[in-house]
């Protein structure tokens, strides 16, 4: 690990005070407390800083009160409403600076008014801010050494370091217990990985670092145990993933098992999710990941398994031998399994994969270990391992679909009989004769092997959308674009059921959302876009997206009955007296011609 400090002895505070012109540090005389009896001198610097108070603004006066150790003018800054948290134009607050100078009275004050103990500093290296900020690097060094510290290593990167690290750099104790009871996060990491003991030094910092540590890792648990408690995976999972709703509750519940603890700890999870294309079995994957990592970065792993076809690839996977072309890159799931042994790793579309690989990947369920091809071996009983197919798929959506019309079928009789329990409800569940009858033998001939199948936890299936789902998921949609349009231009977008219901037809089963995302760009992105560089659209104006009258009845034909065109999308200016005033786009921007690319 690179050192932050300088190899030089790190001064005590009362040194450092010492050698600042104009240092009130809680000597009353300022720049005279470094020699006394300067006389002129000590006067000239005093008016200096007197000076210099003046002109400064508040937040800047407050980063230099803090550098100099000035509690009073701390406390005068701060009620005159200085920002706590104010940064200098090179990145740190004022609290980092009281840190690295051993400023414990500064550093409580500051606590006091609330600063912010968890923040990182924005100052990373010399070189890399002189070119952030277009700064001469002399300037930056200069800026650094007089407004922060010039004890610390001018080659080493900074960036995300808190107080906390900083008061670990000074070695000092009272401010280093200071920050941690005001809530500072002892296992933050700065931008190289670092957290605050791994700059401590042997001693007393050390250990209350230590067991601080302890102490928070605990809390953090029983805080998040809490937090899953009153907002559950289930209900996460709901507001990014529509519908699925037994891939959601399946998922869901084998999670709730390993999480308290209700798990064979001695093999990973494995799910198999099965299903079409864009309904949801990645996104579902990555927001179980979000969930239990956070970190989505590491946490989750993916892997198109269509690259390992074949047999030779299996060196890809994990990695050659010694000897072997490659051996030094290792392999791509086990580089990636060792930075989190217990990511959630989607291998996708692993019926592509060849059977040398299923054999390693049943190794891998089996023991929960892996030996890359270096010989090293990474334990990940922990991981969860989701593996996505189209296998069956078509299967399947047919199944659902005919299980839907039933429903409908039978709710519309009771309609009939005038039965009052009658639910419309588009929630159905595949049968476990299906699974078994239907599935299961397909599953079989595709990978020939029982044993691989076996080891799966849960087969989770996924259902191709419903009418009242492609609406939720056409209002996601233009939810999202009507978001952007205020953000960049300012304008409002409306619409209303009709226009949901014309682009929810757009729906392709063997696309799933996709479609949907497709059909919104193409009939109302289109015509936005060149609304816009017809110059039709003024800033601030409101929108409506609406039906064509004349295409009003297409929408009421009887289901079944082929429609012979969807009915067409226009956009509407909505003026002040609220009466609508229709945009004519020039041809060729007119979005119904333009083709379908799916
Ligand atoms: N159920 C859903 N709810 C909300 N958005 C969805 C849903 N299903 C898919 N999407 C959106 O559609 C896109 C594709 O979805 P996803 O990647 O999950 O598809 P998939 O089922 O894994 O299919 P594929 O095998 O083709 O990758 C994503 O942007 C995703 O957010």
């Amino acid at each position: 690990m690179a050192s932050l400090r300088e190899p030089a002895a790190w001064p005590s505070g009362a040194e450092q005070r010492c050698c600042r012109a104009g240092d009130p540090g809680g000597h009353q005389s300022g720049a005279g407390s470094c020699s006394p009896g300067a006389g002129l001198p000590a006067l000239i610097a005093a008016l200096a800083y007197c000076y210099l108070q003046d002109r400064l603004s508040k937040e800047d006066a407050l980063l230099e009160a803090a550098r100099i150790n000035n509690v009073s003018e701390i406390n005068r800054l701060l009620q005159e409403g200085a920002d706590v948290n104010t940064r200098h134009k090179l990145g740190w607050t004022a609290l980092m600076v009281a840190a690295i100078s051993r400023n414990s009275s500064v550093v409580k004050a500051l606590l006091t008014a609330n600063a912010d103990p968890n923040l990182g500093d924005d100052f990373s290296s010399v070189y890399e801010i002189a070119k952030e900020k277009g700064l001469h690097s002399l300037e930056v060094l200069v800026t650094r050494e007089d407004d922060f510290s010039n004890r610390l290593n001018i080659r080493a990167n900074f960036k995300g370091c808190t107080a906390l690290h900083y008061a670990v750099l000074a070695d000092d104790y009272l401010t280093v217990k200071l920050l941690l009871d005001a809530g500072a996060n002892p296992l933050q990491k700065n931008e190289m990985g670092h957290t605050p003991l791994d700059y401590a030094r042997e001693g007393e910092v050390m250990n209350l670092l230590r067991a601080a540590e302890a102490k928070f890792q605990e809390e953090q648990r029983r805080r998040e145990v809490e937090e899953r408690r009153r907002f559950p995976l289930e209900q996460r999972l709901r507001e990014h993933i529509i519908g699925q709703e037994n891939a959601i509750a399946t998922v869901g519940a084998a999670i709730r098992r390993k999480e308290n603890g209700w798990y064979d700890e001695e093999h990973p999870l494995v799910f198999l999710f099965l299903g079409s294309s864009g309904i949801g079995k990645t996104e579902l994957a990555k927001q179980t990941a979000k969930y239990i990592h956070k970190d989505i970065k590491k946490g989750f792993i993916r892997l198109d398994m269509s690259e390992f076809q074949e047999r030779h690839e299996v060196a890809k996977f994990i990695g050659s031998p010694p000897g072997y072309v490659g051996h030094e890159e290792g392999g791509q799931l086990t580089k990636k399994l060792r930075q989190c042994p217990n990511a959630v790793v989607l291998f996708d579309e692993v019926d592509k994969a060849h059977p040398d690989v299923l054999t390693i990947m049943l190794q891998l369920f089996d023991e929960g270990r892996l030996t890359d091809g270096k010989g090293k071996t990474i334990d990940c009983k922990d991981a969860i391992f989701i593996m996505t197919s189209n296998v069956a798929s078509e299967e399947i959506a047919e199944h659902a679909l005919q299980l839907r019309q039933e429903a409908m079928e039978m709710s519309k009789k009771r309609i009939a009989e005038n039965l009052d329990d009658v639910q419309m409800t588009d929630k159905i569940t595949i049968s476990k004769k299906f699974k078994e009858k239907v599935i299961r033998p397909i599953l079989k001939a595709h990978f020939r092997r029982d044993e691989f199948l076996g080891r799966i936890n849960e087969i989770v299936y996924f259902l191709p959308f419903c009418h009242s789902e492609l609406i939720q998921l056409v209002n996601k949609e233009l939810s999202f674009w009507a978001k952007k349009a205020k953000a960049r231009h300012n304008i409002t977008l409306l619409w209303d059921r009709e226009v949901m219901d014309v682009l929810a037809d757009g729906y392709n089963l063997h696309y799933g959302a996709r479609s949907i995302k497709h059909e919104v760009e193409r009939r109302v992105v289109n015509q936005l876009a060149a609304a816009y560089e017809q110059d039709l659209l003024p800033r601030g104006c409101t929108l409506r997206i609406t039906v064509e009258d004349s295409d009003k009845q297409l929408l009421k034909t009887t289901e079944g009955t082929e429609k012979s065109k969807a009915p067409t999308l226009r956009l509407e200016i909505v003026e002040k007296d609220s009466k609508a005033r229709k945009l004519e786009i020039q041809a060729p921007l007119n979005p119904e011609n333009i083709t379908y690319f799916l």
